[in-house]
């Protein structure tokens, strides 16, 4: 019998359980796959004790996870802790530094640290994986990294955080509250453990511009990634867009162009005929634009436990056929420096919605700020629906540019008519 790929495990929460169990339940069959056994030989977590409803007594129990890297008994190593520095990326470098494989489900580590990872692993010509780590099931790094390898794509984009996704389609199926549906999906196991991560877009952009240095071939820019979260989306937002025929979706969108790179994570306006406002619940979904295969749509489950062990093993699968190439396509070497394209020069029609007093005069200031900052307005909408009796005026801009739409904000931001901050979302329009 060919000898086993020997694994040890860091990290034993909801996807480390997802991976035991998986493993458990396909044994067999991953071995007629893989060629040879997947077997888990030592783990390491927090606490020895808790009840994980998975028997961990049968592997090695290490009490400092960083060490797992030089364990003698290891192949491979599968980190599954989280956060971008501290434990997981001590054990990423002393992993790879120590010539074994790494599989990882953390994005914001990738985002943070991926390339100088990369580097280690192209230094050593060893495998470093993190299909889990960008859409949970979708196997989307294996279809841009291979299946789209030919191509030169346009544009990346798609819904790539599952819990925030849950919480919108819950809020405008159900009407439900907000923070009610965020405890939900917590106890579902979507969310990060800061689930602040999620809700204000963190977590989709760590996603985003993983997709994107693997869709252009440039170095990762996180920072470079203008994020904002679903914090402000009100259950009136969601019941205009449905009024004017969109559907809300946290979307991310990466492009290269000649003017550098654009990365997006913000709440948009998603036509209803788009596919992307048919994912639903925890679902991710992914486009990329190529220019000889054309529109590619990936979906499936982007969070939970099996989802997310799926793509785990797929990549243990991976490094026991010994069958990897370069993290991120190609050698660090040659990933491009990305520049960052401006916002400003974009355009595109934009939806917005200001809580009023409902008094003498809030729409000529409203029309005058629009017509001072030369932005239209398609087509507009009053109600008269807080509890206060103040009044939600939501609009839809003709196409512009970004940049006029923000001076008109601007414009807008002394007015003593206004209740909070007006809320703007873009609508996609590819
Ligand atoms: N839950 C999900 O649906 C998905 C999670 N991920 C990623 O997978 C990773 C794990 O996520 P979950 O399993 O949901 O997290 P979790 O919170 O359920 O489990 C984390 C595990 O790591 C251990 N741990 C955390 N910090 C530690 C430390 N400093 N020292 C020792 N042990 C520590 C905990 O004891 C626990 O066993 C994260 O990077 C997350 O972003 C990726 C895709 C989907
Ligand atoms: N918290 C994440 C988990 C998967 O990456 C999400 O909700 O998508
Ligand atoms: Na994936």
């Amino acid at each position: 019998m060919a000898e086993p790929l020997k694994v040890a495990l860091a990290g034993l929460g909801t996807v480390g359980g997802g991976v035991i169990r998986l493993i458990d339940a396909n044994r067999a069959l991953i071995e007629r796959r893989a060629g040879r056994p997947i077997e888990i030989v030592a783990v390491s977590a927090r606490d020895r004790g808790k009840d994980r409803g998975v028997d961990i007594s049968r592997f090695q129990w290490v009490d400092d996870m960083t060490a797992l890297g030089e364990l003698s008994g290891a192949d491979v190593v599968v980190e599954l802790i989280g956060g971008s520095d501290g434990p997981a990326l001590t054990l990423a470098r002393n992993t790879l530094k120590s010539g074994k494989a790494f599989v990882t489900a953390n994005k914001a580590m990738i985002a943070h640290h991926g390339v100088d990872l990369a580097r280690l692993a192209d230094e050593k010509d060893i495998p470093l994986k993190f299909e889990a780590a960008v859409a949970g099931g979708i196997p989307v790094i294996k279809g841009l990294r291979e299946g789209a390898a030919a191509n030169e794509i346009m544009r990346v984009y798609g819904i790539l955080n599952g819990t925030c996704n849950y919480i919108l389609t819950t809020m405008e199926k159900d009407g439900r509250d907000f923070a009610e549906v965020l405890a939900e999906a917590q106890a579902l196991g979507y969310a990060e453990s800061d689930p602040s991560f999620d809700i204000d877009g963190v977590d989709a952009a760590h996603k985003l511009s993983i997709l994107a240095s693997l869709a252009f071939g440039s170095e990762l820019d996180f920072a470079g990634v203008a994020a904002t979260g679903i914090r402000h989306v009100i259950a009136a937002d969601i019941f205009e867009a449905a009024q004017l025929g969109f559907r809300v979706r946290l979307v991310g969108v990466a492009e290269a162009n000649g003017g550098g790179l654009f990365q997006r994570v913000h709440p948009c306006l998603v036509p209803i005929s788009h596919p992307l406002a048919h994912v639903a619940g925890s679902l991710n979904a992914v486009v990329a634009e190529g220019n000889f295969v054309g529109r590619l749509f990936f979906q499936g489950a982007g969070a939970g436990d099996g989802p997310t062990a799926s793509a785990v093993v797929a990549d243990l699968i991976d490094v026991a056929r010994n069958e990897y190439g370069p993290a991120f396509a190609m050698p660090v070497a040659s990933l491009a420096q990305p520049g960052r394209a401006d916002a400003g020069e974009r355009t595109g029609r934009c939806y917005i919605r200001l809580v009023v007093e409902d008094r003498t005069g809030v729409l000529a200031e409203i029309a005058t700020a629009m017509r001072d900052a030369a932005v239209s307005i398609e087509s507009f909408i009053q109600r008269g629906v807080t509890e206060d009796g103040d009044a939600v005026i939501a609009l839809v801009t003709h196409e512009c540019p970004e940049r006029n739409v923000a001076d008109a904000l601007q414009r807008l931001s002394g007015s003593t008519s206004l209740i909070g901050a007006p809320m703007l979302m873009h609508i996609l329009d590819f």
